[in-house]
């Protein structure tokens, strides 16, 4: 049998992703209409014999979570649990400190996925593969190509082209390693956690050095069981033959900032219409004008004469009145856009309300469309002191007056605007 492990990070993580990580953990944030990592969960329950997924974090567990985590079960018909870390122990420390949970029942192997990427997921690809290795306690590691600039953004791979054996890994690299990149999706079987066992062991041995010298030691134990998959076992594990890339075509993404959720929510809406046809909103008569791929929560109420799409997402309880516009967005549930509002590039935050002829609009940071192995750039939100362009943000509650317009701009939540704005974060 198998598991599934989804490393869904902290309260600390996900600051790029502010102010949307305020009202929901960022793994919770709607992509194409459901929760990020429900796209996580969804594809682990595709694989055969998949008998348990396991959330591991350091969030405090809230009401939030344990809603999703009821109705994914529901839903899914598999056990879904949330394990928290008692701090931030790093992409390799949560598996080792879990190792008894993740280990119960014996699986032969289990994914291990990052919560922060949006992809095709070719689990059973890429557990095909691992079948394919002659030997059974190989690792795989899922890779794709990136331009050799943005490379240098992600962990690199150099491979072996006939074995796909990982020769050498490099994180985040200063120069140019290697095209093929980490994409944060493996396939380990239980011997991993020899090598993480064995980089903890070196950590304590480490700590117990620093004391017989005198050294102060704050937090020793949490400092030993922090512990990096990237920089302290992929690096070793590498040419010793037991880690592989998979590389895959499908698509790929990062999920940083809020601009990268805006591109997300495309590639999801785009692979609907073979996955989930059932969500794509159609052209219907006496129905809002539908371009190109949208889903519309089936609670929202949308005038006929509004234009919608492409690739726009549309929550819960979302009001959308006579002549809006809507494109390249997602509207967060209760959000109500009045008449003839015009909304592009946006996450328009819960509970928010944009005036009548109001325009809110944002700059798209996609991937240079001319480079077919381009990626997202994690854009940094001041570029030389000035706010870099980039999609606008309403906050949750915000109100928006009749008639301006809000460009390149963060709002935080519950601000009651009076006027126009452009290229700012409103406090
Ligand atoms: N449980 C838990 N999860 C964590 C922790 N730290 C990070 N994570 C989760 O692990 C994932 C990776 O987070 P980062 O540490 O921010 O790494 P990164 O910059 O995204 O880089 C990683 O992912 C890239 C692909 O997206 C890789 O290219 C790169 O090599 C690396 O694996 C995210 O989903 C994050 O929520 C932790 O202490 N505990």
């Amino acid at each position: 049998m198998l598991k599934a492990v989804i490393l869904i990070g902290g309260p600390q993580k996900g600051t790029r992703f502010r102010p949307l990580s305020f009202e929901v953990p960022k793994p919770l944030f709607p992509v194409a209409g459901v929760p990020m990592v429900q796209h996580h969960i969804e594809a682990c329950t595709k694989v055969p014999n998949m008998k348990e997924i396991l959330l591991i974090g350091f969030y405090q567990p809230n009401e939030a979570l344990s809603r999703f985590l009821i109705s994914a079960q529901q839903e899914f018909k598999i056990p879904i649990r949330y394990l928290q870390e008692y701090a931030a122990l790093g992409t390799g420390g949560g598996i080792y400190h879990f190792r008894d949970q993740i280990l119960s029942g014996n699986p032969e192997a289990f994914f291990v996925l990052n919560a922060d990427v949006c992809s095709a997921f070719p689990l059973n690809e890429m557990l095909s593969f691992h079948r394919q290795r002659s030997d059974p306690d190989s690792f795989i590691m899922l890779g794709t190509t990136a331009n050799r600039k943005q490379s240098l953004n992600y962990g690199c791979i150099v491979a072996n082209s006939d074995t796909h054996e990982v020769l050498h890994y490099v994180e985040k690299p200063s120069t140019f390693v290697s095209e093929l990149i980490n994409c944060g999706i493996y396939l380990f079987t239980p011997a991993i956690f020899h090598h993480i066992g064995a980089v903890f062991q070196r950590n304590q041995q480490e700590l117990l050095l620093g004391a017989c010298i005198g050294e102060e030691s704050t937090n020793g134990w949490q400092r030993a069981e922090a512990i990096r998959l990237e920089q302290d076992v992929f690096t070793s594990l590498a040419g010793q033959g037991r880690l592989f890339a998979y590389k895959t075509e499908g698509f790929w993404s990062q999920i940083k900032s809020a601009g990268s959720a805006i591109y997300a929510n495309r590639l999801y809406l785009s692979c609907y219409s073979q996955c989930h046809p059932e969500r794509l909103a159609q052209n219907r008569p006496g129905g809002p004008t539908i371009r190109g791929n949208v889903y519309i929560h089936p609670t929202a109420s949308v005038d006929a004469s509004a234009v919608l799409g492409p690739n726009v997402s549309i929550g819960k309880g979302v009001m959308i009145g006579a002549g809006v516009r809507v494109r390249e967005s997602i509207i967060l549930h209760g959000a109500s856009l009045q008449d003839h509002t015009c909304v592009l590039n946006s996450i328009v935050g819960w509970e928010s309300t944009i005036g009548r002829w109001a325009r809110v609009e944002g700059t798209p940071s996609d991937p240079n469309p001319n480079d077919p192995y381009a990626k997202i750039d994690s854009e940094t939100l001041f570029r030389e002191g000035r706010l870099t362009p980039s999609i606008t943000i309403l906050g949750c509650n915000v109100t928006i007056p009749a008639e301006v317009v809000i460009l390149n701009s963060i709002v935080l939540p519950h601000k009651e605007l009076s006027r126009s704005f452009k290229n700012q974060i409103i406090l």
